[in-house]
This record gives structure tokens, sequence and C-alpha cells, in this order.
């Protein structure tokens, strides 16, 4: 790590130039100025003219990619953000999305990521792109987490978002089994060698990026009432059990498989550090019911740290202007960017 001192340094993608995310990323990197050394990517004189429409005390710095790989990051202070200039192709119509920005939306994530292997950036900060646009730009995509695992080559990832409905309310997290799939293909991905590395990495970083010493894991089944002992389907008996038991003989405290559906009550969450769901939508909804505009996107098994808002790209919002959207998310997301910065550093 490069910047050891007390603001660690991260590399904050702006997302999709037509949605809310360079309004959040401005906003938040400008309100923790004096936390974390935020330094944004994306096309420069774009997120000049937004900052300037947000609040003409917003001071941003334009960097070229090519300096950057000449001489590193130079010192900046809290007065001033740091932009790495990726520039777009296309003018950005707010709330219209343009096809012809998908390459250069991309590139701010590959330019992150090479700036947290280089050692430029401690961790990497994402606000929402448009997965359609890149793939309607000609390049299969599914997300930043199958994206950040292909091109740091990590064959396993895990998707796991937490989060607290408020001050003083419990922390929920809630991680996948499976990421972005089509929901046919949800049973096949399912097999027992997934379930042992999705287990594995969940043990391992919560451990490892959340400190605690021994995580209690709670599994969902993947059908209605856990398959009712193999009357509703018999991915439960034939691979998460067997997962859950093999995970346990690894001394991992996973336990399962539940009723998805009655398995987020208080009285069981309670007795849980994270709970594990099968597939995107029977975790995640309730997780943003219970802490959307404050919960954040965490990919665990990666070679580096990398944070996200719980939340898309919110076209509507952006067509009507800005000052509309919430940056709770994108604050938060740099701020557990930041303590798993730290917690890598202390371990
Ligand atoms: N990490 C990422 O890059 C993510 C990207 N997406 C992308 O976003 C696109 C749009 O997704 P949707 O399902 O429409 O969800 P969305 O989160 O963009 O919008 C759903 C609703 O929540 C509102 N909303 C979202 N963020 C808000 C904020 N910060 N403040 C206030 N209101 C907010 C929107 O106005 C909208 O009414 C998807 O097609 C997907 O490609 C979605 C989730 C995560
Ligand atoms: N719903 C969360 C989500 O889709 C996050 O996707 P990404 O972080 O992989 O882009």
């Amino acid at each position: 790590m490069n910047h050891p001192g007390p603001r660690p340094t991260l590399a904050v993608t702006v997302g999709e130039p037509a949605g809310i995310g360079p309004e959040i990323a401005i906003r938040a990197a400008w309100a923790l100025r004096e936390q974390a050394r935020c330094v944004l990517v994306g096309d420069a004189a774009f997120l000049s003219l937004t900052a300037s429409l947000i609040d003409p005390a917003i001071r941003l710095s334009a960097l070229s990619t090519m300096a950057l790989r000449h001489s590193g990051l130079p010192h900046f202070g809290p007065t001033t953000i740091p932009v790495i200039d990726v520039p777009l192709e296309a003018h950005v119509a707010p709330g219209r999305l343009d096809a012809a920005n998908g390459r250069a939306v991309l590139a701010t994530l590959d330019l992150a990521i090479e700036g947290c292997q280089a050692g430029w950036f401690d961790a990497i900060v994402t606000a929402p792109l448009q997965k359609s646009t890149i793939n309607d730009a000609g390049i299969a995509f599914s997300g930043h987490t199958e994206y950040l695992a292909e091109k740091t080559g990590t064959s396993r990832v895990v998707m796991m978002l937490a989060g607290s409905p408020g001050a003083g309310q419990p922390y929920l997290r809630v991680a996948l089994a499976t990421t972005h799939l089509p929901l046919k293909d949800v049973p096949a991905a399912l097999t027992r060698e997934t379930l042992d590395q999705v287990l594995d990495i969940l043990h391992a970083d919560l451990r490892g990026k959340f400190g605690l010493k021994a995580p209690r894991i709670l599994v969902t089944g993947l059908n209605p009432h856990a398959g009712e002992n193999g009357y509703l389907g018999r991915e439960e008996i034939d691979v998460i059990e067997p997962a859950l038991a093999a995970a346990q003989a690894r001394g991992i405290d996973a336990r399962g498989p539940y009723p998805a559906d009655t398995l987020f009550q208080p009285k069981y969450l309670q007795d849980a550090d994270a709970v594990l769901a099968m597939y995107h939508d029977q975790g995640l909804p309730v997780l943003k019911h219970a802490t959307f505009g404050r919960g954040v996107n965490i990919t665990l098994g990666l070679p580096l740290i990398r944070t996200s808002v719980d939340h898309g790209t919110a076209l509507d919002l952006a067509a009507q202007g800005l000052g509309l959207a919430d940056c709770g998310s994108m604050e938060e997301a740099i701020r557990v960017a930041l303590s798993m910065v730290r917690s890598r550093a202390t371990t």
C-alpha cells in the first residue's frame, strides 16, 4: 500500500454517466474528503460541469492517465478531489442511455483495477453502471462482480450486501451463492463445488475482512419450505445439506438449509453474522427493504477491496435533474471500504 497514512486512497468509478452515479460520487467524495482520499475515475470535463452545478465550492482537478502511469498519483490534500480523465464518446443527456459511452464506462473499471494492482489505490468504490448499456456496446457484461473476478483472474467471488436499518439497529449481511443469472440457470449453478467455494470465501472474508472470529452463517434452501423433505425439490437434500455437513467438518459454522421465507425473522437473525441466500432475488429484496439507501455491496474473494452502492442508476431521478438522489449508500460504501483497508493494514 502506497499511502499508509490516515486517509486511504480510494478509486471511485462514477458509473453510468446518464444516471445518478456521477452526482453521488462527487457529493460523497466531497462530503468525506477529510476521511478518504477519493480519486474520481470518469470524464473530467463532464464531472467538472456536474460538480459546479452541485456546489461551486467543490474543487476537482483533472489528471490524465498518461501522467498517472508516468508519475503515479500526485500528493493532494482534502481541499481538492482529483479526477482521472477517462473521456466519454458521446454527449450525456441525463436519464437517456447511450451505448456509445459503454466502452468508456468499462474503461473506468479497468483503470481502477490497474491502479489497485499498481498500488496507487487502496480500494475501489463503484457507482452504479447500466449493465444493458455495456452489452449494447457489444461487450458481454453481467455486473461489476463478475467483471472484477475475470479481470483479476479470480475463479470464484461472492456478492454480499450489508447494512443496518438505522442507528443502533442490528447489522444485516446477505451473501449470495449465485450472482447475475437468469432464474432458470440457478439450480444447475448450485453445485457442491460452488457451495464449497462460496462458504469458504464467505467464512474467510467475514474473519479476515470484517474481524469476526467465528462467523455464524445461516443458509437458505432453494425451494419453497427448503424443499419440504424432497416433495418440493431435491436441491436441499442432494446438494445443500451435504455442502453444509462438509463445511461444518472444515470448521465453518454454517447451518441450514432453512426456508428463505421464515429465516429472515429477527429471532433467527440475532444468532447470525450473515445469511447465505441461493440467488439474487431471494436475498436482496429483504436487505433492500430493511436498509435501502444505507446498504453496501461488497465483493468477497477478490485480491482487492471493492465496495459499491445498494441501488442502481436511477435514470428516472437523473432525468429530473441534480439534487434528488440520496447519496447515503455511496457514503456508506466509502466508509466500509475505508474500514476494510484499515482492517487489512492491521492483519
Ligand atoms: N452496482 C451497480 O452498478 C448496480 C447497477 N444496477 C443497474 O441499474 C439499473 C436500474 O436498476 P433499477 O432496478 O431500476 O433500480 P434503481 O436502484 O436504479 O432504481 C429503483 C428505484 O429506486 C430509486 N433510487 C435508486 N437509487 C436511489 C438513490 N440513491 N436515491 C433515491 N432514490 C433512488 C430510483 O429512483 C427508482 O425509483 C439496472 O438495469 C442495473 O443495470 C442495479 C443495481 C446495482
Ligand atoms: N443488485 C446488486 C447488483 O446488481 C450489483 O451488481 P454489480 O455490483 O455486480 O454490478
